[in-house]
This record gives C-alpha cells, sequence and structure tokens, in this order.
C-alpha cells in the first residue's frame, strides 16, 4: 500500500498511542503459566501482539479476547500441552525467542515459524545457551534460522554470560528457567528492557536482580495478574520526533510508559535541544508512566553509543530524522543489532533517507548525519516490509519540500495499527 505524506504547517492535540508491545507479549505468555485467570488490559491489537495469541492458543492456553481486553485462564507451569500444528509467529522476533525458551522447557515437540523477515532473523543467540540447559533445537542453516524445531525437556539451569544485550535472549532463559533444575543465572553485557525481570517478580517468582546480573530460583508457581499496558514509548517516539521537528507544534501524548530501560530517546531528544516535559508522572502495574508534551524547537546533532543503545535500539530510525534535520553532525555507533531487525535498518535509514536528499554514511555499526534541514525533499521511498522504517519515513514526509510516496505502508500494522489515523487527525 502507497501512503503520500505532504510538508506538516503543525501538529496539534492530545493522542494516546498503541500500547506497549513487549509488555503486551509477556503479559500474555506469563499469564498462560500462572494459575487462575489473569486480566489484561489494553492489551495491543497488533499483528506481532496477535501472533501471540494465536501460538499460546495451540500451546493450550484458554484465550478469551474481546476488543483490549484479554483474560488468560492458565493452569500453572506445567499446563500446557503439545500444538498439534506449527507455532506461526508472523513478523515477531519476541514472540519467536520467547517462545523458543519457553517450549524448550515442556516436554514436548514444537515447530516454530514466521514469515519471509522472521525467518532470516539469528536464533543461535536463543538456542545455544538453550541447548547448554539440556534442550534439543534445530533449525534450518545449521541452526542459523527458523523454522525451529524443538524437543523440549525437563531443563538444568545454567551460568550464562550473554554476548549481546539482549532482552529477548534474556527472557527466553528466563521462562526456560522458570521450572529447571537448579537456578538460572544470566549476566547481560549493558543493561536492556527489564519488563520480564518486573512482571515475573510481581507474579511470585524467586527472582533477583543486582546491577547487570539476574539470578532466578525455580519452582515457584506464577500468581495471576490484572495488567494494565501503557502506551508504547517507541511508538510515542514517532510523534515525539515530528512534534518535536515540524514548527508550530504542541501535542501532549497520554500515558507512555517511561520505564528507565526503554527511555534513552527522552534523554537525546533532550540533549539535542527537544522542548518535552513529563507530566502527572506515576506507576502503573510496576511500570512508571507519565503523560509526554512536546513543542517544536531547534535541534542540534548528536553522538550516540554504549550503554544508551539497547534503551533506544528501536528508536534509532526515527531519531535519523531528528539528525537529519538537526543542525550539526550526528554519529550512531554501536548499533549493528539493528542489522538483524525485521530489515537490515541501518541499510534502509542510510538508503531511503538518502534519496530525500540527506548526507548519510553508511557505518558497519551505525551511520553519520551531516544534518541539513533545507536539504531534506521528498522522493518516492519503501518500508521494506518493516513498520518502524515505514513510520520513520512518514515523519520525513511532514518536513521534506514536496510530496513523499511511501510504499508498503501496511507494515505499520505490526506494532502501531492506529499510526494512519492519529497523523492525519494531528497535521489537520
Ligand atoms: O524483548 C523485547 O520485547 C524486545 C527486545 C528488543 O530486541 P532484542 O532482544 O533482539 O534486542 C527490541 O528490539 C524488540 O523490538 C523488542
Ligand atoms: C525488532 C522489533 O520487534 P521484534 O524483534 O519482536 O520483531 C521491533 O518491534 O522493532
Amino acid at each position: 500500500m502507497l501512503k503520500r505524506i505532504i510538508k506538516s504547517r503543525g501538529l496539534k492535540g492530545e493522542i494516546k498511542v498503541a500500547s506497549d508491545k513487549s509488555i503486551s507479549h509477556r503479559a500474555a505468555i506469563f499469564s498462560a503459566l500462572a494459575r487462575g485467570e489473569s486480566v489484561i488490559h489494553n492489551y495491543l491489537e497488533a499483528a506481532d501482539t496477535i501472533s501471540t495469541l494465536n501460538c499460546l492458543r495451540l500451546l493450550g492456553a484458554k484465550i478469551e479476547h474481546n476488543s483490549a481486553e484479554v483474560r488468560i485462564k492458565g493452569e500453572g507451569l506445567h499446563g500446557l500441552k503439545e500444538p498439534d500444528t506449527v507455532l506461526d509467529c508472523g513478523n515477531s522476533g519476541t514472540t519467536m525467542r520467547l517462545l523458543t525458551g519457553l517450549c524448550a522447557s515442556y516436554p514436548f515437540f514444537t515447530v516454530l515459524s514466521g514469515d519471509h523477515s522472521l525467518n532470516r532473523r539469528p536464533m543461535k543467540r536463543v538456542i545455544l545457551p538453550l541447548t547448554l540447559m539440556g534442550a534439543e533445537i534445530e533449525g534450518r542453516a545449521n541452526g542459523n534460522y527458523p523454522p525451529l524445531a524443538v524437543k523440549g525437556k525437563r531443563l538444568k539451569g545454567i551460568k550464562y554470560d550473554l554476548p549481546v544485550a539482549s532482552a529477548q535472549v534474556k527472557s527466553a532463559l528466563l521462562l526456560a528457567g522458570l521450572d529447571a533444575e537448579g537456578e538460572t543465572v544470566i549476566s547481560e553485557p549493558v543493561k536492556s528492557r527489564d519488563h520480564t525481570e518486573r512482571m515475573l517478580q510481581a507474579m511470585g517468582a524467586d527472582l533477583k536482580v543486582d546491577g547487570l546480573t539476574i539470578t532466578l530460583q525455580p519452582g515457584k508457581e506464577l500468581g495471576p495478574q490484572e495488567f494494565l499496558v501503557p502506551g508504547d514509548i517507541s511508538s510515542a517516539a514517532f510523534f515525539m520526533v515530528a512534534a518535536a521537528l515540524v514548527p508550530h507544534s504542541e501535542i501532549l501524548i497520554k500515558e507512555v510508559g517511561i520505564n528507565p530501560t526503554r527511555a534513552g530517546i527522552i534523554e537525546v531528544l533532550e540533549k539535542m535541544g527537544a522542548c518535552i516535559k513529563l507530566e502527572n508522572r506515576r506507576t502503573v502495574g510496576g511500570e512508571p508512566i507519565a503523560d509526554i508534551a512536546v513543542k517544536s524547537s531547534e535541534l542540534k546533532g548528536i553522538s550516540i553509543e554504549g550503554e544508551i543503545v539497547p534503551r533506544l535500539i528501536d528508536e534509532i530510525p526515527v531519531l535519523a530524522v531528528a539528525m537529519a534535520a538537526a543542525q550539526g553532525t550526528s554519529v550512531v555507533r554501536g548499533a549493528e543489532e539493528l542489522r538483524v531487525k525485521e530489515t537490515d535498518r541501518i541499510r534502509a535509514i542510510v538508503s531511503e533517507l538518502g534519496r530525500m536528499g540527506v548526507s548519510i554514511v553508511e557505518l558497519e555499526d551505525g551511520f553519520i548525519i551531516e544534518g541539513d534541514r533545507e536539504k531534506i525533499k521528498g522522493a518516492e521511498v519503501k518500508s521494506f516490509g518493516d513498520h518502524r522504517i515505514a513510520m520513520s519515513l512518514a515523519v520525513m514526509g511532514l518536513i521534506a519540500e514536496g510530496e513523499t510516496v511511501i510504499e508498503g505502508t501496511e507494515a505499520v500494522n505490526i506494532s502501531f495499527p492506529g499510526f494512519w489515523d492519529i497523523m492525519t487527525r494531528l497535521a489537520g
């Protein structure tokens, strides 16, 4: 599907963005393992999180889904059953990696597959440590890619140092460790999103976090919960950047999760000179949330690398848009993980921003941008089927001179089906 975007004269209004994708996946999976009925309010109704519900149903979870409310009746840590067909994880890396960890610890056979994009994303990162725990997992291309065939069994806990900061791998191992023999100790090189740790603790798991090390003692049953999923900061990011860049903008984004392991985008935009205020801060269901007010302002270039990268990894495509319109040079390094997302996001940013007139140089682990708002012009660009690339290009279109035509815009349904409606409403 094509969308045409023209330069905006100002974004105004109050919005709510899509519910948090990471929290929605986890709330569903953990509820399926709890004993009793959990209720998830404000569940993200988007392709990725629907994939998770469909897979959990095949694993025997009893799920009622009425608009954004999901009720899941779990039968405890041993309550799931062997699925009679392939678990289709669609486009969702989180679904595949977390469920691989879960299925590895059940004494049955599971096959997990995905779409064209997901079946090209690296899976050794979960297979390797799960194999150390005793699981038997085969995958295409020597275990590198899905489809995966998992022959699960009672696993042994491990002590494992994650080579890359990945909340998906961390969560897969914690799921595998919930009912393993002996403790599971995981160390991260830098902190990645910690929703799994917060939720498992709230549900009664014996899990301790000490800096970058997580220790899980197995065998505790999980208690059912009432979850309220906040707005997704990764979805809010598109409108934060849009409002910062388009002159005469003033918006309020209500009820967004601002967990510090996710909120790197706020720190970076503020350092670039954006006018952002966090209002009405509170904690809901163990997660900090706030309303985010953003006004337009002049931005300056910035360098990003090191420990902040995992805290804004999914926001780098839209940060590149902010960098393209900022004054001066911006550099992103240490973000090689972007190459193994829904598409190679470094390649996609460099090629499509380049088409729109941006001076950008590709690096193995990031890029360098010479910001100059005057040079940004409309062009025909494509999403490569990647939701975050599609939405970032839409934000580019709001500041470009002339018309921007984006191909592959249906990709937004992966994480943010209401994106185009909200954009139309804000831009008037
Ligand atoms: O755990 C999660 O919910 C996610 C973790 C990140 O991936 P990695 O674990 O591969 O870093 C992120 O990019 C993805 O969008 C969601
Ligand atoms: C990388 C993403 O998700 P996943 O890994 O779950 O496909 C994303 O949403 O940007």
